[in-house]
């Protein structure tokens, strides 16, 4: 199928508008410059290229958003997890930001950050997408790893190895301060989530994975079945009548692609499959939101601005720019 150049989908009322979250928050993980990429990405003229090249109305607040006034002082450990007020926070926030854009029927986009805040990002869609159309949302989750840890089985700690185990309710809490805003309407079915890319998954999510029945594409299936058909059977389990939120943590790409970023995984995918699936992704015309997130410019600076030219790769491919 293909379909006129640039931008479309059935699931958006305006198509053409982007709504922008720039996000600089590194609470869900323990390096610093994480929280710099969104300004990066934005400095090298990501925007720029949406509106110009590929005919958006982008609506952005010209803001990178951190939360100072948001991130409680006082933030002890809790079940395991390390800054889960501040994680729930900036989060909950965010929810409402993203679903602000969601809610009027535009395309969003979220510049992080680490993968925590996709807490937020993907809450946001999943309940727009509920009260605009009465549909459950699929999630594409692209990374080389799971996080869908639960705080009992994470080793680290850190809530950006947790976002889908909150966000399917396969972890849960109570205390408001500590996700319990989570509503039904923000959470993600684990029959509409797929992974690809892994390669470094937790014995606990393994378990998890196997457990739920969770489709996932690793980077052994991708060598066996080439990236096309990984692509190809993914869409198959979500249906073509079904919105997704594509999830890109930039350390699904290999290392020689994505040097700057904080848990690299080698092994990956190539830039150009990386692309692939974000191309093949915006064809659907069923994509109505993007998270990019885990691009580090302060670790591994030499590779820094080689990164950052691979996430707005991988941006523009999902927005619909294409090779010819
Ligand atoms: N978004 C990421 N880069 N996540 C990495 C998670 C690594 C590991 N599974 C953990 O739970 O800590
Ligand atoms: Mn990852
Ligand atoms: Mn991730």
């Amino acid at each position: 199928m293909t379909l006129p150049s640039t931008i479309a989908s059935r699931f958006l009322s305006h198509p053409n508008q982007l709504g922008v979250v720039a996000v600089g928050f590194n609470g869900g993980q323990c390096k610093k410059g994480v929280e710099a990429a969104p300004m990066a990405l934005i400095e090298s003229g990501l925007l720029t290229q949406l509106s110009e090249d590929l005919d958006y109305e982008v609506h952005h607040d010209n803001t990178v958003h951190y939360y100072e006034k948001d991130i409680p002082a006082e933030d002890p450990d809790h079940r395991g997890m390390k800054k889960p007020r501040a994680v729930s926070a900036v989060t909950e926030k965010l929810s409402q930001q993203v679903y602000n854009y969601a809610k009027e029927g535009k395309m969003v986009l979220t510049l992080g950050g680490d993968h925590s805040i996709a807490i937020g990002s993907v809450s946001g869609t999943a309940k727009a997408i509920r009260e605009r159309l009465g549909r459950e949302m699929a999630v594409i989750w692209v990374d080389a790893h799971a996080d869908i840890n639960i705080p009992e089985t994470s080793d680290s700690g850190n809530i950006h190895g947790m976002p889908m185990a909150f966000l399917t309710r396969l972890a849960r809490e109570e205390k408001r301060d500590i996700f319990g805003w989570l509503q039904d309407e923000h959470i993600v079915s684990t029959r509409k989530l797929v992974y690809i890319g892994l390669r470094d998954v937790d014995r606990g999510e393994k378990k998890i994975l196997r457990d739920h029945n969770i489709k996932a594409f690793s980077m052994h299936d991708i060598d066996r079945h080439g990236i096309g058909r990984v692509v190809d059977m993914a869409l198959a389990h979500i249906g073509n009548d079904t919105p997704i939120h594509l999830s890109f943590d930039v350390d699904a790409l290999d290392p020689q692609w994505a040097p700057s970023t904080g848990t690299p995984v080698r092994g990956g995918l190539t830039l150009r499959e990386g692309d692939f699936i974000c191309e093949a992704v915006h064809e659907t015309g069923n994509c109505i939101a993007m998270d990019l997130v885990e691009v580090n410019p302060s670790l591994e600076t030499k590779g820094a601005s080689e990164t950052i030219r691979a996430g707005c790769s991988l941006v523009r491919s999902a927005l619909g720019d294409t090779l010819l």
